[in-house]
């Protein structure tokens, strides 16, 4: 028996090496941009392949529970800036003092300075009373959701688009200011623009908050908490 070299062949479905390195590239250097917006509005062109990479996402039964609403409007920024303000100040309390005073010291949104917002959204009924995958965990609408918006978030790194996911506001602040339906969940209000640069790392890493977890202590073995090379229980 021997083994075949890699190079050799090409595994079905797998890209080139260059179109490997640019789509571990865009996910490795994606970030998650608060105060770096460059006051250019966005081609058109540029935000549509962005949703159409969202839509493309994974959804449960494909039920495709997503809507995403562009906000351009200054004064209505603005009012969603007065939003996420109020929680941004009940969200420092929570933390105790140190800690509040580094919090407080964090910019936490580009509400203002991102020329559009995009409010995205997960309506739970959009696959009728019953949808396959989802019956045991009604969670699932919005885990579909989420990769509907890492898609936007990845396909905006490639497009030199910064985006910032912003969650820190009242749902129903956000309803009201929008016309959001009452059972429609809000997933975030995403602030996307042109930067003038991006971190190498994520902010908060960089302004000491937390520091990225050792992959190799997050991987497990057959059985939680069992990492490589802990003798077999
Ligand atoms: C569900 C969810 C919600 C939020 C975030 C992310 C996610 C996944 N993040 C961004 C978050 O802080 C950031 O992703 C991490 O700090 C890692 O940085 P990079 O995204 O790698 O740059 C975020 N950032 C922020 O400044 N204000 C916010 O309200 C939020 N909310």
């Amino acid at each position: 028996m021997h083994d075949e070299p890699n190079d050799h062949f090409v595994r079905a479905g797998a890209f080139s090496i260059e179109e490997r390195e640019a789509v571990y590239r865009a996910i490795h250097t994606r970030r998650d941009v608060r105060d770096q917006f460059l006051p250019d509005p966005l081609p058109e062109d540029v935000i549509a392949r962005m949703l159409a990479a969202a839509h493309a996402a994974p959804s449960v039964g494909f039920m495709q529970p997503w809507n995403f609403l562009l906000i351009r409007d200054a004064a209505r920024r603005e009012a969603a800036w007065r939003i996420f303000s109020k929680a941004n100040d009940e969200a420092a309390e929570m933390f105790s003092n140190e800690r509040r005073d580094s919090y407080r010291k964090l910019k936490l949104e580009g509400i203002r300075k991102a020329p559009l917002g995009i409010c995205v959204t997960c309506d739970p009924t959009r696959g009728g009373a019953v949808v396959l995958g989802r019956t045991h965990n009604l969670r699932m609408d919005s885990y579909s959701t989420v990769c509907a918006i890492q898609n936007f978030w990845l396909a905006a790194r490639v497009e030199g688009v910064g985006v910032g996911w912003v969650s820190i506001f009242h749902q129903h602040d956000m309803r009201a200011l929008l016309g959001i339906p009452e059972h429609v969940e809000v997933m975030g209000w995403f602030c996307v623009g042109y930067v003038d640069r991006l971190y190498d790392q994520p902010e908060l890493a960089l302004k000491g908050w937390l520091q990225r977890l050792p992959l190799e202590q997050l991987i497990f073995e057959e059985v939680w908490g069992k990492v490589s090379g802990d003798p077999d229980i």
